[in-house]
C-alpha cells in the first residue's frame, strides 16, 4: 500500500505544541463527511477508509492497489463537530493569537464536501429555527472559547472583527451596510496585503460576535446546484483582531487600521467544481470558473512554496485576490491550519484524490511564525539601546575631561580658567591675522607677475631701440667709403616693424637704420646685431662701458669735430645703457604690453625695476631722435641717385 503525507507524529501533540522552530509546517486535518442522503439514494459506494487517527486509505472502485494518505489528523464521518474542533487544535491557535501571532484556519475541498459545515455548522433549517449548539462549527466554538478566555485573562483585550468575501474576483465587505461594492487590495511593507476600507467592528461579547457572523453569512453569495443546495459561491474570510494591552497603554490606531496584535482568521473557501457534474449554467458557471481559477492560483503557490529555492524568490501571490490575502498564512509569518474536506462517495473520487494531493502538498509547506512587535514591545529595546549609547558617550566625555584635569596637567584652577577664556580669543585672532596675510600675499604675487611681464616687454623694446640707435650711428658717420644715407629717410613715412615712428624706407622695404630687410626683424640673427656692432670682442670678455664705441667716427679736426664730440657723449650714454640692458632678460619677440589696471601704480606693479626700464626706454628714444635730427642736418657725402645696389648691406 502506497502511503503519502505526513510520516509520523501525534496530531494532538503536533497541533497543541504550535510553532516549535523557525520553520513550522502547515498543519492539515482531513475530514471525511458522512454520505449524504442523496448519495445514499443513488447507491453510491464509499471509496475512503480511515486507518487509525492519521491515515486515510483510498480504494479505487475498479480495483487496484489502495493508496494511503497521512495527515495531522484524519476524521471520519462519525466524528462530531466537537471532535473536529478538538482535533484541529484551534484553541492552541487561539492562544497563539492572544500572544500576537497571526493564525489562519481554512477549509478546502470540492463543492458539497462539508467545508462550510465544518466551519460554521449547517445552515438554519428555517426562519427563526436555531441551529443546535452541538452542530456549531469551529468558528462558533472558537468564538465561545476566546471570549471566555479573554474574560479570565485579567488584562484588557481589544477585540475587532472583519468579514469579507471574494466573489468573482471582487472583494466585498460582508459587514458593511448597503449595496456591496468592490474594495481594493493593497500592499505595504509592514502590513503586507490588506483590504483598503474594510470595516473593522469592535465587539465585546459572544453574542455580538455571533451576530456579526450571522450577518456575514446571510450576505454571502450562495446558490443551489446539483451537488449542494446551499453552495457558497465565494471565498469568505472572517478575521478576529486581538489587541492585548499591557501595563503601558497601547497607542491608539487610526480608524480602519488593523491594531497591532494577534489575528485569528477563518477562511471558508468556495469548493472546486466540475461544471459538468454540478450542471452550472450562466451566472453559476461564471462563478464556478472564477472559483476554480483562484483555487488553481492557490494550488500553484503551494506547489512553488514546496521548493525551498523558489520559496526565497518569487511566489505569484498576486495572481488572485485569494492568494494575496492568504500570502502571509501560506508563506509568511503565520501559523496555519488547513482542514481538507472530502466526500466518501466513489463518484467523487477524482475530486477527492485531487483534494488529497493538494492537502499532501500543503502540509509540506512551512511558515516562520513571528509575532508582530508593537510599539510598546519595541520601546524597551529602543530605550535600552539609547541607554547604552548614552553610557558610551558619557564614558568618552569623562575620559576627555580627565585629560584636561588641572591635577594631571599641573596647572592651578585659576590658570586653567584663564587659559580656557583667553586661548579661544587668541586662537580667533591668529586665524583672522592668518587670513589677512594670506590675502596680502596673494595680491603681492599677482602684482609681481604683472610687473615681470611688463619688465620683459620693456626690455625687449629697449633692446630693439638700442640696436636701431647703433645702426643709425653707423649709417650717418662721415668718412671715406661710407655709403650716403638713403634720401628716403628725409621723407616722413609710416612706422616699420612696430618700432616707434623713427623712419622707414617704403621704397626699398629695408630698415633705414640697420638696412635689414623688414622680414629679418623676426629672424634669429637679430640677437647678433648688437655684438656685431660692438666689434669682434666677446661681450663677456671686456665690459661694454670700457670698450671704445664700435662705430666711433674718425677724429678728423674741423670736418667732424662737433659731431664727434656730440657722438662721444651720446655713445657713452649708449654704452652705459647697453651694459645695463645686457643684464636684462630679453625675449626673442616682444609681446604686446599687458593691460594694466589704471589705478595700479608702477610701484605696486613692479617696484623700482619697471620705472627704471621705462626711463631708459624714454632716454633711448630721445637719443635716437637726436641722432636722426643730426643726420638730417648733415649734407649727404655724395648726391648720386639712390639705387638699391648702393644701399648698405645689413649689419
Ligand atoms: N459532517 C457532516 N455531517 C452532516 N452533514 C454534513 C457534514 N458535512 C456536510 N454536511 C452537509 O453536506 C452539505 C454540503 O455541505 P457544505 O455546504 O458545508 O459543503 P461545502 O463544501 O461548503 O460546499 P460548497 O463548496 O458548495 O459551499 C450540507 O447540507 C451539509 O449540511
Amino acid at each position: 500500500m502506497e502511503e503519502r503525507g505526513s510520516p509520523d507524529g501525534d496530531p494532538a501533540r503536533s497541533l497543541e505544541q504550535g510553532p516549535e522552530g523557525p520553520d513550522t509546517p502547515i498543519q492539515v486535518v482531513l475530514r471525511v463527511r458522512p454520505m449524504s442522503a442523496a448519495e445514499l439514494r443513488r447507491g453510491e459506494q464509499s471509496a475512503l477508509h480511515c486507518s487509525g487517527t492519521r491515515t486515510l486509505q483510498v480504494s479505487p472502485p475498479g480495483g487496484g492497489p489502495d493508496v494511503a494518505f497521512r495527515f495531522g489528523a484524519v476524521l471520519d464521518g462519525a466524528r462530531t463537530q466537537e471532535d473536529v474542533f478538538r482535533a484541529c487544535g484551534v484553541r492552541r491557535l487561539g492562544e497563539l493569537a492572544l500572544r500576537g501571532f497571526s493564525c489562519t484556519v481554512f477549509t478546502f475541498g470540492q463543492t458539497g464536501s462539508g467545508k462550510t459545515y465544518t466551519l460554521t455548522g449547517p445552515p438554519p433549517q428555517g426562519e427563526g429555527v436555531p441551529v443546535p449548539p452541538s452542530l456549531a462549527g469551529i468558528m462558533q466554538r472558537t468564538f465561545a472559547w476566546l471570549l471566555d478566555r479573554v474574560q479570565h485573562l485579567g488584562a484588557p483585550v481589544t477585540l475587532q472583527a472583519s468579514y469579507l468575501e471574494i466573489y468573482n474576483e471582487q472583494v466585498r465587505d460582508l459587514l458593511s451596510l448597503g449595496a456591496p461594492r468592490p474594495l481594493p487590495v493593497r500592499w505595504d511593507k509592514t502590513r503586507g496585503f490588506y483590504v483598503e476600507q474594510l470595516q473593522l467592528v469592535e465587539f465585546g461579547s459572544l453574542g455580538a460576535l455571533m451576530e456579526l457572523l450571522e450577518m456575514g453569512l446571510s450576505r454571502r453569495r450562495s446558490s443551489a446546484h446539483t451537488l449542494n443546495q446551499a453552495s457558497s459561491r465565494s471565498h469568505a474570510l472572517l478575521t478576529l483582531y486581538i489587541g492585548r494591552q499591557t501595563y503601558q497603554q497601547v497607542p491608539p490606531v487610526d480608524p480602519g487600521e488593523a491594531p497591532v496584535g494577534g489575528k485569528l482568521c477563518f477562511v471558508d473557501l468556495a469548493g472546486s467544481e466540475k461544471v459538468a457534474a454540478t450542471g452550472s449554467r450562466g451566472e453559476l458557471m461564471l462563478e464556478a470558473n472564477s472559483i476554480n481559477r483562484s483555487l488553481l492560483a492557490l494550488g500553484h503557490c503551494i506547489s512553488l512554496l514546496l521548493d525551498p529555492q523558489r520559496k526565497q524568490s518569487h511566489i505569484p501571490f498576486r495572481d488572485s485576490k485569494l492568494t494575496k490575502l492568504l500570502a502571509d498564512s501560506l508563506g509568511g509569518r503565520g501559523v496555519t491550519l488547513m482542514v481538507a474536506c472530502v466526500s466518501p462517495s466513489a463518484q467523487c473520487l477524482p475530486e477527492t484524490l485531487s483534494t488529497l494531493r493538494y492537502a499532501s502538498r500543503a502540509q509540506r509547506v512551512t511558515t516562520r511564525p513571528q509575532a508582530p512587535k508593537s510599539p510598546v514591545a519595541k520601546q524597551p529595546q529602543r530605550l535600552e539601546m539609547e541607554i547604552l549609547q548614552l553610557r558610551e558617550e558619557n564614558r568618552r566625555l569623562r575620559s576627555q575631561l580627565g585629560q584636561r584635569d588641572p591635577k594631571t596637567s599641573g596647572l592651578s584652577g585659576s590658570r586653567v580658567a584663564w587659559a580656557q577664556q583667553n586661548l579661544y580669543g587668541m586662537l580667533q585672532e591668529f586665524m583672522l591675522e592668518n587670513e589677512r596675510l594670506r590675502k596680502e600675499k596673494s595680491q603681492l604675487q599677482s602684482s609681481w607677475d604683472l610687473a615681470r611681464d611688463e619688465q620683459r616687454v620693456l626690455a625687449q623694446q629697449v633692446h630693439e631701440l638700442e640696436r636701431c640707435l647703433l645702426s643709425a650711428c653707423s649709417l650717418y658717420q662721415p668718412g671715406p667709403g661710407t655709403a650716403p644715407p638713403c634720401p628716403c629717410v628725409m621723407v616722413p613715412a609710416p612706422s616699420c616693424h612696430a618700432l616707434p615712428p623713427l623712419c622707414s624706407c617704403p621704397c626699398s622695404h629695408l630698415c633705414p637704420l640697420c638696412r635689414a630687410p623688414l622680414g629679418q626683424w623676426a629672424s634669429p640673427r637679430r640677437g647678433l646685431h648688437l655684438s656685431q656692432m660692438l666689434g669682434p670682442h666677446a661681450p663677456g670678455s671686456v665690459p661694454l662701458s670700457a670698450r671704445p664705441p664700435p662705430c666711433v667716427p674718425p677724429c678728423s679736426p674741423g670736418s667732424a669735430k662737433c659731431q664727434r664730440e656730440r657722438s662721444h657723449s651720446d655713445w657713452i650714454q649708449t654704452r652705459v645703457l647697453a651694459d645695463l640692458l645686457m643684464e636684462e632678460e630679453v625675449v626673442p619677440s616682444a609681446p604686446p604690453l599687458p593691460m594694466v589696471p589704471p589705478n595700479t601704480s608702477p610701484v605696486q606693479r613692479g617696484g623700482a625695476a619697471v620705472p627704471n626700464l621705462a626711463r631708459r626706454l624714454e632716454a633711448l628714444r630721445d637719443q635716437i631722435g637726436s641722432s636722426l635730427r643730426r643726420g638730417r642736418s648733415q649734407p649727404p657725402a655724395s648726391e648720386g641717385p639712390r639705387s638699391p645696389s648702393r644701399v648698405l648691406p645689413p649689419c
